[in-house]
């Protein structure tokens, strides 16, 4: 658990972040989105002392971070930021290497975590592992910064637009296997952004902030449908809240028994696609696979139903 308590920080007569409080979840995606400029970087960098306090407190696990040595829970606390951040007169093996060889663990067992993660972010170890950054492609480089953001294995990952840089599919990719890795490490990460839609796709909460203040920190569902603020709501995008609020759930969730004529939809897509699909085709049903198996239909009354502002 991040605990943020009255977290401040002034330069000179400016309070780029205004008395913010708020409660981390293990193991959950935080989302921080806002405008250019609203403190949401400062905010982040606060949590492992990039940026000192000017006041209020932040613990993690109950202790107080400035009873930590700053390098020390730098190192304990993954970090990752957009245009990677990776030296470039290392290799890629000896990037994802730099924090576990500060903790002074041995050589084969950094080597075996780097391989580990190439295979998990799909780099083959083999062919990347002795390659310089600039041999890369973006999204390759992307991968590695977010693998050296992991290699020590924190508990906590930190992300500063870490898909900003990204095409549109390369950046879905990423957002999938970030969902992954986190599902399958529990790691808690608290990720800056000022997509919405980045933010409504990851975040378990959405932590919304404006010159500094946080106006809002909820579910997803709870800011479409009940945005605290005007500024929330235009953030939010007016046109944008049915969509939204179908781009939050599985196909699976909203199968019924029935028949449906055409091609079949896949039950991990969104409602969204479905609906997208429903219109597209001009049908008022689809029928809905998983492995292969048709396990029922959705329908465009269900989807009018749920995209819907909730009561
Ligand atoms: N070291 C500093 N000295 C003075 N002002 C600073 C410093 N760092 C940040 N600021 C100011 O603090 C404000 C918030 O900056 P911050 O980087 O946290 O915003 P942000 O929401 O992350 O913005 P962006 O999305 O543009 O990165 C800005 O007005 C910025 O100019």
């Amino acid at each position: 658990m991040i605990e943020i308590d009255q977290i401040t920080k002034t330069y000179g007569d400016t309070t780029v972040v205004d008395r913010v409080s708020m409660s981390i979840d293990p193991h959950s995606i935080t989302v921080i989105v806002g405008t250019s400029g609203s403190g949401k970087t400062t905010l982040l960098r606060m949590i492992n002392r990039l940026v000192e306090p000017t006041s209020g407190t932040i613990s993690i696990d109950g202790q107080d971070t400035r009873s930590v040595p700053a390098y020390e829970l730098r190192r304990r606390i993954g970090y990752a930021i957009q245009g990677h951040g990776l030296f470039p007169h290392r290799t890629v093996g000896q990037n994802i290497g730099t924090v576990p060889k500060l903790l002074g663990w041995e050589k084969a067992r950094t080597e075996k975590r780097v391989d580990e993660l190439l295979d998990l972010f799909q780099l083959d170890p083999g062919q990347f592992r002795d390659r310089m950054p600039s041999e890369l492609s973006g999204g390759q480089q992307q991968r590695v910064g977010v693998a050296r953001a992991l290699a020590a294995e924190p508990n906590i990952l930190l992300m500063d637009e870490p898909f900003g840089a990204l095409d549109p599919i390369i950046r879905a990719k990423a957002q999938q296997d970030l969902l992954d890795i986190q599902k399958r490490f529990g790691t808690t990460v608290v990720l800056v952004t000022h997509d919405m839609e980045e933010a409504i796709l990851l975040g378990d909460k959405i932590a919304v902030m404006d010159k500094g203040q946080l106006l809002q920190y909820a579910t997803p569902e709870e800011i479409i449908a009940h945005p605290a603020t005007a500024f929330v709501d235009e953030l939010i995008g007016t046109g944008e809240r049915p969509f939204r609020l179908l781009s939050l759930a599985a196909i699976r969730e909203a199968v019924e028994p029935g028949e449906a004529l055409g091609d079949a939809i896949s039950a991990e897509a969104s409602l969204r696609d479905a609906y997208a699909e429903l219109l597209w085709s001009g049908r008022a049903a689809l029928p809905v696979e998983e492995n292969g198996q048709v396990i029922g239909r959705v329908t465009l009354a269900e989807l009018n139903r749920r995209a819907a502002r909730p009561q």
